[in-house]
């Protein structure tokens, strides 16, 4: 059972314009524990009506919203910073309820998820427009930054907190609305940080918040006229078909999506440093991030040595429900993802995969998988080319930099890949032809507020965190002063 020291927290309405409602037809929806089956909570899920009040709430607080200086909104975004951070337990408690993840993990999402409310605070005194050097001189150019407006956030189930603030910071820093659709798997986080935006003094109608059918929702967003940028995390062909329904009405489109990230060892590299970093990479969240490792590729000296050592330390992860102390990786999201792990793990023993650990669903519940490292990986089997998102490391065994650069890019992905060396010619040339939008040298984990986050391929549109990640939510207007010579 859920013990929460706020109680408010628990939060099973939606939020439009600063009110907390319930679907006008009484739909609801349930949330489930993932390690356990329980029921967490029951809550109001809502459709094209609530979601054009959200949208028409979001458009009227917009016009205030963008005069209050940057300043007021840094303030603002603070103090709602400070709240998440002051709620940082309860809001952990309520994401390991709902999404599965070990608690410790829960905790440290909500410190990255704050982390982009407080890095976008001041972002947002920081959009400089520019004064360009006259082409005529009764002329003056002068270029402003102006918000985009009102924007709509999809958002995945696996983050369930970073991925919206990762958005609603920017957003909100730049001068511009939100209406959020989080994942029906992990709506709880959301609500919760949408108590306390109100509690932080974020205006009615800036922050709004709509639980419900994912495409009867997404569709009144794409079709509105009113919204006009799309922000969205999850799947590649999700992505491609919000991308499509955004053109209608040519919204602004930031996509974070799917990935096949490489994670390469060369006989250069420090093993013990290159087999923490990949099980940090590989099984953070069960495996369930964009940017986990989906293909371990060891240099054919070190191969041995790497297997033997990595899956010692993943044969010794401690498996359990996200409440215990200790637990290293928790429950997927639901059977399906666990029927996919073993469908790529049952298609890889059929091609001549060696299963060197796990290998099998877990005896603690139906949404359990044994973290697994599989040997002798070749390109032919399923995880060479499709993500897992799950708990399997495939280590597949290369001779050259060049055979396994060409391996490494042999995908339509391109959001993260990772590798260990320590010759620095190495590390400049295999950076640089890895066709990824991030890359980790000697890292296994690389995802801060300060940097940008985005992909290449079909991993992606624009950039999230960082100097840049304000952009995606920032219209350009070039005003020509003229006849200042009278
Ligand atoms: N690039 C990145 O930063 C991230 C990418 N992902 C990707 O997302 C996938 C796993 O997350 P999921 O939540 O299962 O992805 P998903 O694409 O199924 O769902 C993501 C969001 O889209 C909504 N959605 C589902 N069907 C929709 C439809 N027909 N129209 C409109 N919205 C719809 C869902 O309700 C959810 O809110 C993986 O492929 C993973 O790689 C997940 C997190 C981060
Ligand atoms: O949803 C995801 O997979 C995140 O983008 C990964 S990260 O930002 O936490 O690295």
């Amino acid at each position: 059972m859920l013990e929460l020291k706020n109680t408010a927290l628990l939060q099973t309405k939606c939020l439009i314009n600063g009110e907390w409602v319930e679907s006008s037809e009484g739909n609801t929806l349930d949330v489930f524990n993932p390690a356990t089956g329980e029921l967490v909570a029951t809550v109001a899920s809502v459709g094209p009506a609530e979601t054009q009040q959200a949208i028409a709430a979001a458009e009227a607080a917009q016009k205030t919203w963008k005069k209050k200086t940057a300043k007021e909104r840094a303030a603002l975004l603070r103090r709602w910073h400070d709240l998440l951070m002051a709620n940082q337990e309860d809001l952990a408690k309520l994401m390991t309820a709902e999404q599965g993840k070990p608690l410790a993990e829960s905790r440290g999402e909500i410190g990255y998820a704050a982390s982009f409310i407080e890095w976008f605070a001041e972002e947002g005194k920081r959009i400089y427009g520019d004064m360009i050097p006259t082409y005529a001189p009764d002329r003056r150019i002068l270029v402003m930054k102006e918000p985009v407006g009102v924007c709509a956030a999809i958002t995945p189930w696996n983050f369930p907190a970073a991925m919206i603030t990762r958005k609603a910071g920017p957003a909100l820093a730049a001068g511009c609305t939100m209406i959020i659709k989080p994942a029906s798997e992990t709506p709880l986080s959301a609500l919760a940080m949408g108590v306390l935006a109100i509690e932080a003094g974020i205006p009615a109608g800036v922050i709004n918040i709509v639980v419900g059918k994912a495409s009867q929702i997404a569709k009144t967003l794409t079709d509105s006229s009113v919204v006009r940028k799309l922000t969205f995390t999850g799947s590649t062909p999700i992505g491609k078909l919000l991308m499509k329904d955004c053109a209608d009405t040519m919204k602004k489109v930031s996509l974070e999506l799917g990935g096949n990230a490489p994670f390469v060892v060369f006989d250069d590299a420090d093993i013990d440093e290159a087999v923490k970093g990949a099980m940090m990479s590989k099984y953070r969240n069960a495996g369930q991030t964009c940017v986990c490792a989906n293909r371990i590729y060891v240099q054919a000296g070190v191969y041995d040595t790497f297997v033997g050592k990595f899956a010692a330390q993943v044969a010794a992860m401690k498996i359990g429900h996200g409440t215990e102390d200790g637990v290293e990786q928790g429950p997927l999201i639901n059977r399906a993802a666990v029927d996919k792990v073993d469908e790529h793990v049952q298609d890889a023993i059929s091609k001549g995969g060696k299963i060197v650990t796990g290998g099998k669903r877990h005896e603690l519940g139906d949404n359990f998988y044994l973290p697994t490292v599989i040997a002798n990986a070749t390109q032919d089997m399923l995880f060479a080319k499709e993500e897992t998102f799950g708990p399997l490391a495939p280590v597949f065994k290369f001779e050259t930099e060049d055979d396994v650069i060409a391996m490494a890019n042999d995908t339509e992905y391109g959001l993260a890949s990772y590798f260990y060396s320590r010759d620095i010619g190495r590390i400049f040339r295999v950076a640089e032809a890895l066709e990824t939008g991030l890359v980790g040298v000697n890292a296994g984990v690389i995802a801060t507020e300060v940097a940008p986050f985005g992909g290449y391929k079909e991993s992606g549109l624009g950039r999230e965190g960082s100097k840049y990640g304000i952009d995606d939510y920032i219209n350009t207007k070039y005003v020509c002063l003229a006849g200042l010579d009278k």
